[in-house]
C-alpha cells in the first residue's frame, strides 16, 4: 500500500482528498505544517507528499520538494508554477481541484520512474542498468504485450491500455473492464493483480453467469449453517478466500439485485455478512469487475443498482475487439498456432500468406476466444503437409453479429449443437441468460459451457 503524507492548513480546500485517497486504497497521514509532519514522522517514510503551500514560507517549501511532491495552490500562476517545477516539484495543481483529478496525479506520480515506489527500479546510470535486475513486477510490467506475458498486444490502442494498466494496478482501485466477450478480460485483471502489491495473495475469479442464480450469494459471501434448505454446515464465500488479495468478478451484469446489495456494502464498509449471519466479518479486497453488458441501460431499466454503479465506474478499463486491432491480428494468430501444435503435439506448422489473408479477411465478432477455437480446428484437421485454412471453418461456424438471422428464418442445422446456437443468436437480442438458459431446459452454466465451445457470440450492446 502506498503512504501518502498530506500537508495543509486546517480549512484547506486538499483536506477533502484525505477520504476520497483512503477510500480508494491509499494510506494517508495528515499534517498542518512541515514541522508537526517531521515532529511525528520522517518525510521519506512517504511514498509521495501532497503540500498545499498557502502559509508556508519558502524554506519550508523547498524541504518538501526534495522528496516526491505535488504542490497545490489557491492562488497558483504561471510564474510560480516554472519555479516549483525547475525544483523538482512533481506537478502543479491550482485549487480547488476536482477529486478525480487529484487522485489522477496522485496515481501518475506513484508511477514516475523517479519515485520512490515506481514498479521500476531507478537506473543507476546508463552502464549500471542491467547491474539492477528488475523487481518481479517490474519484470511483469516490461513483458505485458508480449507472447511471454499471455496477453499479445503491439497496436497502439493495446499499447495505451497497458500503460493504463501500468498506472491502475498499483493503486487499490476498483476497476471495471469492459469490451466484448473473448477480448481479454480476465487477462486485464490477472495483469492489474500481478502488477499490484498484492500479487502475492489470491486472486479469486468468479463468473456470475455460469453460477446458477440461487447460489450466487452464498457462493460469493457464504453461509451461515441452516441459513437455506440444504445449508448443513457453515461455509465461507469466495469473498472471503480474495481477502487481502483481488477478486476478479466477470460478467457482473448477471448479479441478482440481492447480491448486488451485498457486494455494495462490501465495497461501502469493508465488510462482508454471511447469508443468514447477523454479525458481520471485515474482509479487504480489491475488485476488479468486467461486463460485455451496457450497465448504465441496465440502471434505467431498474436491472442493476445505481449506487453500485457508481462504486464499480471508479476506473474503467475498454478492450478494443479484435478487428481493431490491425496487426495484432496476425501476431495472435501466430502465437495461438504455435502453442496449438505444441498442445497436440503435431508438426509446428508454418504460418503461411495465404492462411494469413483468410485470418485478416474475418471480423471475428467471438474476438480472440474465436481465434483460438478456429487454430485448433485448422490444427486438428489440416493435413500434416501444410495449414489448410479452409479447415478454420469460418463461414460455418461465425457470422458478424449484424447479418444474425432473423428470428423467423428457417432454422438450416443438423445438429443439436447447431440448433442451440440458432435458437441463442435468434433470442439474446430479447431475454437474459437465465431466460434463454430456462427455455433451452439447461442451466446457466450449461449454456455458458456451450457458448464457449461452440464460439457462440454474446449480443453485442453499444457501450456508451
Ligand atoms: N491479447 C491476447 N493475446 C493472447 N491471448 C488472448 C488475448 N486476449 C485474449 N486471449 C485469450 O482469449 C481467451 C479469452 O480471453 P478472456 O477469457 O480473458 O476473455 P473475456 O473477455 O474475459 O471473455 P468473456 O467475456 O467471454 O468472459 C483466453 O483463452 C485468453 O487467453
Amino acid at each position: 500500500m502506498h503512504h501518502i503524507m498530506i500537508i495543509c492548513p486546517e480549512n484547506s480546500e486538499l483536506k477533502f482528498a484525505e477520504k476520497w485517497l483512503t477510500r480508494n486504497g491509499f494510506h494517508i497521514n495528515v499534517s498542518h505544517s512541515i514541522q508537526q509532519a517531521e515532529k511525528y514522522y520522517g518525510l521519506t517514510d512517504f511514498d509521495l507528499i501532497l503540500l498545499d503551500i498557502d502559509s508556508l514560507n519558502q524554506t519550508d517549501i523547498e524541504k518538501a520538494l526534495k522528496h516526491s511532491c505535488i504542490i497545490f495552490d489557491d492562488k497558483a500562476s504561471l510564474n510560480k508554477a516554472v519555479d516549483f517545477m525547475s525544483k523538482g516539484g512533481l506537478y502543479y495543481i491550482s485549487l480547488p481541484s476536482s477529486a478525480e483529478q487529484v487522485l489522477h496525479h496522485v496515481i501518475d506520480a506513484l508511477e514516475r520512474p523517479n519515485s520512490s515506489t515506481s514498479t521500476l527500479e531507478p537506473p543507476k546510470g546508463e552502464e549500471d542498468v542491467l547491474l539492477f535486475p528488475l523487481s518481479p513486477k517490474a519484470e511483469e510490467s516490461k513483458k505485458l504485450g508480449t507472447p511471454e506475458s499471455g496477453i499479445i498486444g503491439q497496436s497502439p490502442n493495446m499499447q495505451t491500455l497497458f500503460s493504463d494498466i501500468r498506472k491502475i494496478a498499483p493503486t487499490d482501485v476498483t476497476v471495471l473492464v469492459r469490451g466484448e466477450s473473448g477480448t481479454g478480460k480476465e487477462l486485464v485483471a490477472k495483469a492489474l493483480h500481478n502488477l499490484s502489491s498484492r500479487h502475492s495473495e489470491a486472486l479469486i475469479s468468479v463468473n456470475c453467469a455460469a453460477i446458477p442464480e440461487n447460489l450466487i450469494e452464498s457462493e460469493l459471501f457464504g453461509h451461515e449453517k441452516g441459513a437455506f434448505t440444504g445449508a448443513a454446515s457453515a461455509r465461507d464465500g469466495l469473498v472471503i478466500a480474495a481477502n487481502n488479495g483481488t477478486l476478479f468478478l466477470d460478467e457482473i451484469g448477471e448479479l441478482p439485485l440481492e447480491a448486488q446489495a451485498r457486494l455494495l456494502r462490501v465495497l461501502q464498509e469493508g465488510e462482508i455478512r454471511r447469508v443468514g449471519a447477523v454479525q458481520s466479518t471485515k474482509v479487504d479486497i480489491r475488485l476488479v469487475t468486467a461486463t460485455h453488458r451496457n450497465l448504465k441501460q441496465m440502471v434505467k431499466e431498474g436491472q442493476f443498482r445505481e449506487d453500485l454503479y457508481y462504486r464499480l465506474y471508479v476506473m474503467e478499463l475498454i478492450l478494443p475487439p479484435l478487428r481493431e486491432r490491425g496487426d495484432d491480428l496476425s501476431l495472435i494468430a501466430q502465437a495461438l498456432l504455435k502453442s496449438t501444435c505444441k498442445k497436440y503435439s503435431t508438426h509446428q506448422y508454418e504460418y503461411s500468406k495465404a492462411f494469413d489473408n483468410v485470418i485478416r479477411s474475418h471480423s471475428w465478432p467471438g474476438n480472440v476466444r474465436e481465434l483460438e477455437n478456429a487454430i485448433e480446428r485448422a490444427v486438428i484437421l489440416s493435413p500434416s503437409t501444410h495449414l489448410d485454412p479452409q479447415n478454420l471453418k469460418l463461414e460455418l461456424l461465425s457470422d458478424t453479429p449484424q447479418k444474425q438471422q432473423p428470428h423467423d428464418q428457417a432454422f438450416g442445422g443438423t445438429t443439436l449443437d447447431d440448433y442451440l446456437k440458432h435458437f441463442v443468436l435468434s433470442h439474446q437480442q430479447e431475454l437474459t441468460e437465465t431466460e434463454i438458459a430456462q427455455s433451452l431446459g439447461i442451466s446457466r452454466k450449461s449454456l455458458w459451457e456451450r457458448r464457449q465451445k461452440l464460439g457462440i457470440p454474446k449480443k453485442v450492446t453499444k457501450l456508451k
